[in-house]
């Protein structure tokens, strides 16, 4: 008998997902479709696994913004860190055709001493592969971190996105709130360090 391959590790318990109530959600997804049956059977909606860096996760996060050469190595460890933190929630979809991940998104929780020690959610990270767009798996893996953050008690998520994204997050429930939706930033030159 040759060596059993390692058991690859999920970032977070993947039967959360299993609890989304896409009901809940104000999106419209036309024809309808959730994280358990995202519309093809060689979809699949899930946490990320160690085994994303050899199925294109960085790949894919390129195409958000500059990822930078990681080697498995240090994915491995940035992994291990997010999973034994538990605040972290990265979401994939993976066509099952190619085992490749051709979106996802990330909802990083954030605890608070404000409004009775509570957790507020962050969207960050959301992308989906170029030639997988404009099939309603932007809005899906969005629409899915946004209802997993609300199973795991946050009290609001907010994001930051350009301009011209702000109608698909309206569609998704996002709200511009008067007077409160600056976005600020000022940049370092660190670079991993902590
Ligand atoms: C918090 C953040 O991370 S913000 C960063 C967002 N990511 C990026 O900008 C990376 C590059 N872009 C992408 O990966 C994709 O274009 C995404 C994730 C923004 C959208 O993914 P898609 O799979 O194409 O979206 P999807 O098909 O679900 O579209 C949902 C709706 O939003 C609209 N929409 C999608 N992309 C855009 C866009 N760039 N500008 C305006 N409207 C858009 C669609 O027309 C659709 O409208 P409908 O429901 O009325 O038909």
């Amino acid at each position: 008998m040759g060596a059993q391959p390692e058991q690859e590790l999920f970032l977070y318990d993947p039967s959360l997902l299993l609890k989304l109530d896409f009901y809940r959600s104000p999106a419209k997804f036309n024809p309808p479709i959730t994280a358990v049956a995202p519309g093809e059977p060689w979809l699949k909606v899930r946490p990320l696994k160690t085994g994303d860096y050899r199925r294109g996760f960085l790949q894919s996060l390129s195409q958000l913004t500059n990822v930078g050469e990681i080697s498995e190595a240090q994915f491995l460890n940035r992994f291990a860190e997010m999973r034994a933190k538990g605040d972290y929630y990265v979401t994939v979809i993976e066509d099952l055709r190619s085992n490749k991940i051709i979106g996802s998104a990330t909802l990083v929780i954030e605890r608070k001493f404000i409004h009775s020690c509570g957790i507020r959610a962050h969207l960050e990270d959301v992308v989906v592969d170029d030639t997988y767009r404009g099939k309603q798996l932007g809005k899906l893996i969005v629409v899915t971190v946004t209802l997993l953050a609300e199973v795991l008690g946050c009290y609001k998520m907010s994001l930051e996105c350009k301009d011209k994204l702000i109608p698909f997050y309206r569609s998704i429930g996002y709200v511009d709130e008067k007077g409160n939706s600056n976005s600020m930033t000022l940049r370092y030159a660190n670079q991993n360090r902590l």
